[in-house]
């Protein structure tokens, strides 16, 4: 699998971000809408937006059982943002019908950076990415609260964060990644080249 398919659910959110992100990232890229498109996949993406809104598309488009099924049987995927929430086992602050996918064992806190921080850029020590620190934005961004036994913390707000210093904000579970930020912004193209690694199986 030199060149894998890589979906990016295409329901909401920052997709074409996504989908050039992965193209400069060895994957060719495909917008994901309907549930027989996610059969070809090797990988999946699911972008930064508004997680209730995709939680209520993602059932709309009877997307949700199917990507839970896929997700059981070892689909690789990578959530940025309210793609972390959506891949969260239990989310706070969210509304009560909201419906996740429980792939990675973590609680996560919608909104938790709080409203006079709405957005903000931090440079961060991400495990397994060498060379210079990457530059994180987070835009209303979540954290992870509570992480289970199987899950690896892959960076935390640094020091200079002030009161989130220390917060999880990049996790993986298997061949499922999450972060809280949006490296689809930023032209760094590693967490991408890590997830399709991980895609590839190396
Ligand atoms: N940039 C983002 O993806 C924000 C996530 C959004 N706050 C939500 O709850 O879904």
């Amino acid at each position: 699998m030199t060149r894998p398919l890589v979906g990016v659910l295409a329901l909401q959110g920052d997709v074409r971000e996504h989908l050039a992100a992965l193209n400069d990232s060895g994957a060719d890229a495909v917008g994901i809408r309907r549930p027989e498109e996610l059969e070809k996949i090797d990988g999946l993406v699911i972008p930064g937006g508004e997680s209730t809104t995709m939680s209520k598309l993602l059932q709309i488009f009877e997307l949700l059982e199917p990507l839970k099924a896929r997700l059981r049987d070892g689909l690789p995927a990578y959530g940025s943002c309210a793609g972390m929430i959506l891949l969260a086992s239990e989310i706070l602050d969210t509304r009560p019908d909201a419906q996740h996918l429980g792939a990675i064992d973590m609680t996560v806190r919608r909104n938790a950076f709080g409203r006079q921080v709405d957005s903000f850029e931090s440079d961060l020590e991400f495990e397994g990415i060498v060379g210079d620190p990457m530059r994180a934005v987070f835009i209303r961004a979540p954290w992870v609260e509570r992480v289970g036994d199987d899950v690896q913390v892959l960076a935390r707000v640094p020091e200079s964060g002030g009161a989130a210093a220390g917060r999880i904000v990049a996790v993986r579970q298997g061949a499922v990644v999450a972060t809280s930020f949006h490296p689809e912004v930023t032209g760094d193209r590693r967490v991408h080249e890590l997830f399709v690694d991980i895609v590839r199986g190396v």
